[in-house]
């Protein structure tokens, strides 16, 4: 979808008259995708996962204005109990079935989530009047599957399993896999400490028993508590991916406490720790600020709608790119 985003881009680009090269309108178009992509996780995604509170905690909430939180001192590279563990709770918002929605808003053709693995034709060939855009469609409309422990069946008993002959991966028979059992086993190949470490570096609370109550695993729901005592021997085996996917949700967030910490934390250093942020007011690469990315910014690119008017208003204020800037190789008018 963005990559058409992207494509769509340059086709208004080029109506804007500046001696543009190949390059040039690729550079641009990409960094105006990139932009919107970080406007959409940090003013739409992020704020559902986090919640208000830890959102205004970290400062991750996009202003109105220009915003310098940069700093050649933060890391912004990818920690571990991020990747392995705390991001992957998006594994728990995945829906079992997919659906196509026509133009006129009726359902097209209902599809499994094993039926997309290693199938790409289902998304990209038209069938049945169905394609990207359908699914662009029910991707606006569709709800997510609930944030818990659970994961859908595609997932969890049918992730890549692929049983005929047409089978992509070897023209033969693929077992399926658990993505839950992967993630807690690749935690373990990465060497993560356990929850408790993580809990006790995000609360500072100290977990000393499997109880749901202040000295124990006061984050979590007795039944949660009680389905990781009957799981571990001790509370310092819990596995990272186990007790944070367990925990009782923050108000209005997606997470518990513990992911909550572990993925705002590396939102603000992705954020902090990038030069060229989209809403740094940079004197080179800033955006103009006022109507450029409205709240809306999702909803418009799910729903594909002609943007060059929206891009040309995005660019209208910008200087034409330097001689240096256009390099060596540069047609100029
Ligand atoms: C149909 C949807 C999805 C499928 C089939 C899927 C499948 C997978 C698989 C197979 C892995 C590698 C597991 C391993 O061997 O360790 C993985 C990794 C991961 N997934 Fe998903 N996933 C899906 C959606 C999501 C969503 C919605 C999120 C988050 C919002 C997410 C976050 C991650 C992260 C952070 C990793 C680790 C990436 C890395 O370390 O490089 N996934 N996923």
């Amino acid at each position: 979808m963005f990559m058409r985003r992207h494509n769509q881009i340059v086709d208004a680009l080029k109506d804007v008259p500046l001696p543009w090269t190949s390059e040039l309108l690729y550079q641009e178009a990409k960094r105006i995708v990139t932009a919107e992509l970080q406007h959409i996780t940090y003013n739409e995604f992020l704020p559902r996962v986090l919640g208000p509170t830890i959102m205004r905690q970290h400062g991750l909430k996009p202003t109105k204005l220009y915003n310098d939180s940069y700093s050649g001192f933060v890391d912004p590279r990818t920690t571990s109990g991020f990747s392995v563990a705390a991001y992957r709770f998006g594994h728990s918002l995945v829906r079992n079935i997919h659906n196509q929605i026509g133009p006129g808003g009726k359902p097209i053709k209902e599809l499994l989530l094993q039926d997309h693995f290693d199938r790409l034709d289902t998304h990209m060939k038209k069938f049945a009047g169905g394609n990207t855009e359908g699914f662009a469609r029910w991707m606006k409309i569709g709800r997510n599957s609930k944030a818990d422990r659970t994961f859908v069946d595609g997932l969890q008993n049918n992730l890549f399993r692929c049983e005929n002959s047409s089978c992509p991966r070897g023209g033969g028979v693929t077992k399926a896999f658990d993505l839950s059992a992967l993630n807690i086993q690749r935690g373990r190949d990465h060497g993560l400490p356990s929850y408790t470490k993580w809990r006790y570096f995000c609360t500072d609370k100290m977990t000393l028993t499997f109880k749901s109550n202040a000295l124990g695993l006061s984050d979590h729901n007795p039944l949660e508590a009680k389905i990781l005592e009957n799981t571990y021997k001790h509370v310092d085996d819990i596995d990272l991916f186990s007790g944070g996917m367990t925990e009782k949700r923050l108000p209005g967030a997606l997470v518990g406490p513990t992911f909550a910490c572990l993925i705002a934390k590396q939102f603000s250093n992705y954020k902090r720790g990038d030069r060229f942020f989209y809403d740094r007011p940079d004197p080179v690469m800033a955006f103009t600020r006022g109507n450029n990315f409205d709240t809306n910014e999702l909803k418009k690119i799910l729903t594909i709608i002609p943007t060059a008017l929206t891009i040309e208003h995005k660019i209208q204020h910008r200087r034409p790119p330097s001689k240096l800037e256009l390099g060596p190789g540069a047609q100029e008018e």
